[in-house]
This record gives C-alpha cells, structure tokens and sequence, in this order.
C-alpha cells in the first residue's frame, strides 16, 4: 500500500474528518489516506495572518510524513499555504488542493468560476490564479459571506448558500465548470456535479489523484535548484523540531 498525507491546515479536526473522508471516497485501492491537521496553529483560515501561522503546521506534517515514508502529500486549505516551502522539505510530490481544482477544470472547460468562504479570500484566490498562470481561465469569483466553520456547524446553511451560489454562476458567469474554493467544501463536488449538471470541482480529491498519478510516473519533487532540501541551519526555540 501506498501512503497519501492529506494535511487540513487549520486545526479543527471536524473539517480534518470531513477532507480525510473526501480523499478516502476517491483513493485508488493501493492508496491508503493519512488524514492530519497541526497539533497547534489556527481553528480555521480566513486570511494572509492565518495562512502565514497555519504554513507552519503545515511544514511539521510535511516532516512527520517525510519520516513516514509517505509516498505524496496534499496541502488541503484552498490557499495553498507553505506549498513551495513544504516542496524544499518533501521528497515526495506535493499538491495544493487550488492548483489541483484550477488543473482540472482547465482540463473539462474553457473557464472556470470559484465559490468561496469570506469575501477577503478572494484576494488569495486571486493571487493564486496569477502564480498558477490561470488568470485568463477564471470567468468569476464568489464568496458565501460565511466563515470557514460554517461549513462544519450541522446547519447545512453554508451548503445550500455553497448550492445557490454555484446555479447562479453558471447561469451568469459564462462558465463551464465551478472550482469549489475551501477544503470544507470537499464532500459537495458529486452531489452538485450531478444536480447542476456541470463539472463542480473540489480540489481534495482533485489533488490525491493528481498526487496517485504523479507517483505512478515516478514523479518526485523535483530537487535540482529552487526546490531543493532547505539548506540546514540551527533552527532556534519553537522551529527546533523543524531540524
Ligand atoms: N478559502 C478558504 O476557505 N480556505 C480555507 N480555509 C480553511 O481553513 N480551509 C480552507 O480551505
């Protein structure tokens, strides 16, 4: 068996739950899925403060995975947090579940809409589309207007807002496909793919099997140049683990 480490960034472990299950419902049945948030850091992540604490987290994970052997590792918060920092650390493909969603829609449609948390991640999403080089993909963005968590609070409310966001993109934005813009989100991309009749893409299970074909084409992290093993310093206080 194989090992995927998904990492939920934030420290809720409902959210965890709710990724690690996404991932297991499309592994393949050689991959074994290791769900995991930071044992410290931030309940939920909703801005450039809470990414830059949760990068952190995310690089202990990508150590602890490391040392387990996993065979790839999925950054599961759709701010792609600490993804080039955790490429220097890992050996092992690393995937952002952003970039993973964006690939995939490129792949079925000409443009793609996001749906997303808190109108302020947007700037984030943004940001993404730029580095990524999928700026000219992406007819529109959207926010719920709701907090991460909502998505965990039983209510159901952050989902059907997630429902009629995505019917009214498709019917305004000229797209052919919804990018589902937070990790929470991951258990809703079937049910609405089949409702709305439209690829609704979540990036958790976009990115384990992303990370399944990279390692069947014995593609590793590249390590020639910029995403080379970080070069080792005496990390000092809190960053000694990161030895
Ligand atoms: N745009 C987002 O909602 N990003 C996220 N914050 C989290 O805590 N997890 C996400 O996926």
């Amino acid at each position: 068996k194989q090992v995927i480490q998904v990492i939920n960034p934030n420290t809720s472990l409902a959210m965890t739950e709710t990724i690690g299950a996404a991932a297991r419902a499309v592994a393949a049945g050689n991959t074994e899925i290791l769900a995991v948030c930071p044992t410290q850091g931030v309940p939920s992540i909703e801005g450039h403060f809470d990414e830059a604490i949760a990068a952190i987290g995310v690089l202990e994970q990508i150590k602890i995975g490391r040392e387990q052997g996993v065979c790839g590792h999925v950054i599961a918060c759709f701010g792609d947090p600490g993804l080039l920092a955790a490429r220097e650390m890992a050996q092992g493909p690393v995937v952002g579940i952003a970039e993973a969603a964006m690939h995939m829609a490129t792949l079925v449609a000409t443009r793609f809409s996001i749906v997303t948390t808190l109108p302020r991640t947007l700037i984030i999403a943004r940001h993404l589309l730029q580095q990524y080089g999928f700026e000219h993909h992406c007819a529109a963005l959207h926010a719920i207007d709701l907090p991460v968590l909502a998505l965990e609070d039983g209510s159901g409310l952050a989902q059907e807002k997630v429902r009629q966001r995505c019917i009214q993109s498709i019917r305004e934005d000229g797209c052919g496909a919804i990018v589902l813009g937070c990790g929470g989100m991951a258990d809703l991309a079937q049910s609405l793919t089949r409702e709305l009749g439209v690829p609704v893409i979540d990036g958790v299970t976009a990115a384990v099997k992303m990370v399944e074909s990279l390692v069947a084409l014995g593609l590793n992290t590249s390590k020639h140049g910029d995403l080379d093993y970080p070069i080792r310093k005496n990390l000092s206080g809190q960053f000694e683990r990161l030895n």
